[in-house]
């Protein structure tokens, strides 16, 4: 379980006098077993957010909870023991070159004190588990991207962590890749009962393998949720994201209504009510549907033409009904993201990322 409440992070900024609110009072809580995504621009807060979970960084305020512990409150040791319930990948790797994949799945287990037995019978297990067993003695520059990156999760697990954060871990991947890293983040979750943070900037991780997410903006969550409950939200922002809205046409008769298809949600009597009851002409003018945390999930864009005074009471008794529908405006149907607001102002442009920090791991 992950906790962080009303967490602000102030940096002195690098080169002007003045400050960066990196995080500015974020409450966010993940629960045990819980694959949960962080998404937002650049310079949103999410690394940020990252490292402090495992208290790389001291929040200016705020709490921290890991499994019922208050990171906050621990003193440096108590923060280096918390930190081996806390494993972490990162975008690069960052695993030892003039090392074995062994020697770097070990390498944790020996800064830990394991016996040598006890070390090469848990490194043998780890790297079967990420589809390794053959590759014992590699080197990381003779492995492709991904198997680095399971090499990585492997040793990131070696002291059997209860939480694995994840910072733009399939960010440097080709996609072949990203979806066999993402099918072992899965797999490791369900096995081993892991609750995972992961962030990311690409909405097709989040939707491939997360139950809930926060979409993060100037250093606050602005929107979040099991994915379910946000994707059946019209007006979340999120969803948005996750699933945009298909562009209307700019020019023609009638009236543009916006339908969004869940599992859960009765799309086709809204067809049919808008056709057969209210003799409407209706035709699908764009869409899409993804699948998200495992659910199919779709937003149509109809065009009525008909009698406009009998849409409005319409949609009305169909949204009673559960139906997700909504009028909508030509090519501008959602309200939009702000993903492409560009940099804050008072973003510093060659902040060290968090794949260049000094890896606790290590
Ligand atoms: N050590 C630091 N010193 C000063 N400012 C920092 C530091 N770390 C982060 N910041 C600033 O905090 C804000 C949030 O940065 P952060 O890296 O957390 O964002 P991000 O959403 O992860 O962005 P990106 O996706 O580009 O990595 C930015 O304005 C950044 O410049």
């Amino acid at each position: 379980m992950i906790e962080l409440s009303d967490v602000r992070k102030v940096f002195p900024a690098r080169r002007t006098a003045g400050e960066v609110v990196a995080l500015d009072g974020v409450s966010l809580s993940v629960s045990r077993g819980e694959f949960a995504g962080v998404v937002g621009p650049s310079g949103s807060g999410k690394s940020t957010l990252a490292r402090l979970v495992n208290l790389l960084e001291r929040p200016t305020s705020g709490t921290v909870t890991v499994d019922g512990r208050v990171l906050t409150d621990l003193d440096a040791a108590g923060v280096r023991e918390a930190r081996r319930s806390i494993g972490m990948i990162f975008q690069h790797f960052n695993l030892l070159d003039s090392r074995t994949a062994a020697g770097n799945v070990e390498h944790p287990l020996e800064l830990a004190g394991v016996g040598r037995t006890e070390r090469r019978r848990r490194v043998a297990d780890l790297l079967d588990l990420v589809g390794l067993a053959d590759r014992h003695e590699s080197r990381p520059a003779q492995l492709s991207g991904g198997q680095k990156q399971r090499v990585a999760i492997a040793r990131a697990l070696a002291a059997r962590p209860s939480v694995l954060l994840c910072d733009e871990a399939t960010s440097a991947l080709d996609p072949a890749s990203t979806t066999g890293v993402l099918e072992l983040l899965r797999q490791v979750r369900a096995e081993l009962g892991l609750t995972v943070l992961l962030i990311t900037h690409e909405m097709s991780v989040v939707r491939a393998v997360c139950d809930s997410a926060v979409l993060m903006s100037q250093g606050r969550v602005v929107d979040g949720g099991p994915l379910t409950e946000v994707l059946a939200r019209p007006d979340s922002a999120l969803a948005a994201q996750l699933v945009p809205a298909p562009a209307g046409p700019e020019t023609g008769d009638g009236a543009l209504v916006q339908l969004t298809v869940t599992d859960a949600t009765p799309h086709g009597a809204v067809l049919q009510t808008l056709t057969a009851e209210l003799g409407l002409s209706v035709e699908v003018v764009g869409g899409s549907v993804e699948t998200v945390a495992g659910r199919r999930f779709g937003r149509l864009l109809l065009r009525v033409v008909g009698d406009d005074g009998r849409l409005d009471p319409a949609l009305a008794r169909l949204r009673a009904g559960g139906a997700l529908v909504e009028r909508t405006a030509a090519g501008d149907p959602r309200p939009q993201s702000d993903a492409d607001d560009g940099p804050r102002p008072d973003r510093e442009p060659d902040v060290q990322r968090l794949a260049d920090a000094p890896d606790v791991q290590r």
